[in-house]
């Protein structure tokens, strides 16, 4: 077996944390060789079901898992620490946009860009899903200066997940045979879903998913409202934001950058924009990415039409204003 890897998870006594840990700890990121030692953060007043957290992981007796530390100090939580998933936030309720939550969370990653800045290693790899995700991840690594800004990165995969599932069923087919859906922006409501560049296996023929469904009036109006709203409907469905699909996208998104993107797919994260396809630069934007060597580049030269651009422009404009609503509630 490898050396162990050590993983922190915050909000780790959370609905997201329940799923994440156990899929952590059964090899589904790293490697069913690969062991993991579990840093798991929570605040204090939830020391008490994190034990009942820890008591299910043990009894679960996964091979992959070699350690287990439960702590409510960031310092504990972040010691030489190789990947992150940031969850640990309060997520809304119905009724609210997800930056609403901005002036609430965003100081929990100021706080903790500032504690992986200290006792995190520098190659640590930071995934932020506690929302607003984007934001959060710009701020978590503003006040991380030392660590690259291109180890942080915001979850939009489960939007893509959404996405491809969606294709899938129009088409009839597996979700396995939709590829290089994108999701362009924003975690929020106004992201651009875009399959213009995505492919799908029909009747054993690649072909574009665009031809295959052939109606732009879903695939411009019902197909992106529905990825825009679906963390609403949920919510609104459960009265309790989505879990299970939050922690399979977490752990996706995480795997695809230890493992990198095959050769002809890429995937689409919320990563610094370098001003790529005429977007603003200091934004964390989703852009398509393919990885190799635990690296990012965002995919070049996709064709933009006017109506696509519009979109990402859109959610551009949105990234900006909490950007700056968000240094405005840190320097508070
Ligand atoms: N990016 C995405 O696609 C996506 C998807 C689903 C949920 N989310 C977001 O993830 C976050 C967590 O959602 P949840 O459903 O697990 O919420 P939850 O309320 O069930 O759990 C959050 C946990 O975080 C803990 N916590 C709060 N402040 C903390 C801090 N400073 N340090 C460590 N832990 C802290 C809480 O005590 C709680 O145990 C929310 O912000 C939600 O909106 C994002
Ligand atoms: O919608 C939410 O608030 C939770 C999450 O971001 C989601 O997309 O399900």
């Amino acid at each position: 077996m490898a050396e162990p890897i050590r993983v922190c998870i915050t909000g780790a006594a959370g609905q997201i944390g329940y799923s994440l840990v156990y899929m952590v700890g059964s090899g589904a990121v790293f490697g069913p060789d690969t062991p993991v030692i579990l840093h798991l953060l929570d605040i204090k007043p939830m020391m008490t079901v994190l034990n009942g957290v820890c008591m299910e992981i043990s009894d679960c007796a996964l091979p992959c898992v070699r350690d287990v530390i439960a702590t409510d100090d960031p310092a504990v939580a972040f010691k030489d620490i190789e990947s992150a998933f940031l969850v640990g936030s309060m997520p809304r309720k119905e009724g609210m946009e997800r930056k609403d939550l901005l002036a609430a969370n965003v100081k929990i990653f100021k706080v903790q860009g500032a504690a992986l800045e200290q006792y995190a290693k520098k190659s640590v790899k930071v995934l932020v899903v506690g929302n607003p995700a984007n934001t959060n991840a710009l701020i978590c690594a503003k006040y991380a200066p030392s660590i690259p800004r291109e180890n942080f990165s915001a979850m939009t995969r489960l939007d893509q997940n959404r996405a491809q599932a969606q294709i899938s069923a129009k088409l009839g087919i597996p979700v396995t045979d939709v590829k290089n859906v994108i999701i362009w922006g924003n975690h929020s409501s106004t992201q651009f879903p875009d399959v213009r560049h995505a492919s799908a296996i029909v009747n054993g023929q690649t072909v574009s998913v665009y031809d295959a469904i052939k109606d732009d009036a879903f695939l411009k109006g019902e197909f992106i409202t529905s990825v825009q709203k679906r963390g609403a409907a949920v919510i609104a469905a459960r009265k309790l934001s989505s879990a299970m699909s939050a922690a399979k996208a977490a752990c996706d998104h995480m795997r695809s950058i230890w493992e990198g993107t095959s050769e002809g797919h890429f995937v689409s994260m919320g990563v610094f924009s370098d001003g790529s396809y005429n977007l603003p630069e200091g934004v964390m934007y989703s852009f398509p990415v393919t990885i190799k060597d635990k690296k990012w580049s965002i995919v070049q030269g996709l064709p933009i039409d006017d109506f696509a651009q519009e979109m990402m422009d859109k959610s551009a404009k949105e990234l900006c204003e909490e950007r700056d609503d968000a240094i405005a509630v840190c320097e508070d």
